[in-house]
């Protein structure tokens, strides 16, 4: 039987870099909500002892590809806790809609995704926080896609206190270049001294990323996208960028905005959802 399940894309709705521990990772202080548009994936089970991905992403060999090590650490710990057998199996397909490397989290999506679905698929029974902490190993946003809730992020991102921010609509747009996450993270022009606030404050207060400045000062395009976006509404880079979102109260608003977008940018309109639409289907 074949198994679909969604794989969502978020925003960071705000971004602070608080420090830098000395293992070289930034402590943050970040609001991720979710969006109602994502990837899909489909998930057959087998006692064929062989995990298979049945699309390729472009650039990312199959032992990179955050789906098979998500699939392969679980099975691992799977096996050592003797919570399966040695032959569950797995053949997994993914249609891709999110932008690669836009800091929408897609990788980290699909990794939650595939930890969520096969945990329930192969009958192992971990609990969020079992696969929270498994994921975290796979990426600094695996985390909160497991845990499906809108949340302040601290630490590299484990630390997760639920919010509920204003469920806005965005048009989501991608320069069409991509920024590495480690080249934006070693910049040494990067803010990396916010003052730690509290939710109370942080919810309060105006909401901006640390990153953009230096986004939009070593990638043009990124500063021309924004310029672009903020004559028409409220717009900022979500996570190290590339990709950057305008919030509207209206689906119409956006997708107004939508028709008038040139021709070099890839846009998309979606909702923010404080529940993913992967928790949505679980809890159906
Ligand atoms: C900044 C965010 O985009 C916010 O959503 C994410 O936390 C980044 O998450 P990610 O892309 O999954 O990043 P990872 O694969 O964990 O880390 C990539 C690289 O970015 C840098 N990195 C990442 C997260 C963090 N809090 N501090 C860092 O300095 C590290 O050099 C790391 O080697
Ligand atoms: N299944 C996957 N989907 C997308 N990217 C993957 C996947 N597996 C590995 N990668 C690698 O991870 C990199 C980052 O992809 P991703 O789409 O998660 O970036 P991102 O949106 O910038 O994430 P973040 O907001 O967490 O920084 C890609 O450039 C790719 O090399």
């Amino acid at each position: 039987m074949i198994d679909r399940w969604p794989s969502p894309g978020k925003l960071n709705l705000f971004l602070y870099i608080t420090g830098q521990r000395k293992d070289g990772y930034h402590n943050l202080q970040t609001l991720f909500q979710f969006l109602d548009y994502g990837d899909e994936m489909t998930f057959a089970v087998d006692q064929q002892n062989h995990i298979s991905l049945l699309n390729n992403i472009a650039n990312v060999a199959c032992e990179e590809n955050l789906i098979f090590c998500a699939a392969q650490r679980l099975k691992a710990r799977a096996i050592a806790d003797q919570r399966c057998q040695e032959t569950v199996g797995v053949s997994i397909g993914i249609e891709k809609k999110l932008p690669m490397g836009g800091g929408l989290g897609g990788g980290s999506s699909n990794a939650a995704t595939t930890l969520i679905a096969l945990n329930r698929l192969w009958g192992l029974n971990y609990s969020m926080p079992q696969l929270a902490e498994l994921g975290l190993t796979l990426g600094a946003d695996v985390p909160i896609f497991v845990h499906g809730y809108a949340a302040l992020a601290e630490g590299i991102g484990e630390q997760l206190t639920p919010v509920a921010p204003p469920e806005k609509w965005y048009l989501v747009a991608h320069p069409g270049v991509s920024i590495p996450t480690p080249t934006l993270f070693k910049d040494p022009e990067l803010t990396r001294n916010t003052r730690v606030r509290s939710v109370e404050q942080l919810m309060h207060s105006p909401w901006s990323n640390d990153c953009e400045a230096i986004a939009r000062k070593r990638f043009r395009k990124v500063d021309e996208l924004l310029n672009w976006l903020l004559e028409y509404a409220p717009s900022r880079l979500t996570g190290t960028g590339a990709c950057v979102f305008a919030e509207f109260d209206s689906e119409a608003a956006a997708r107004q905005v939508l028709t008038l977008t040139p021709p070099w940018m890839t846009c998309f309109v979606a909702k923010g959802a404080n529940m993913s639409l992967l928790h949505r289907q679980l809890s159906e």
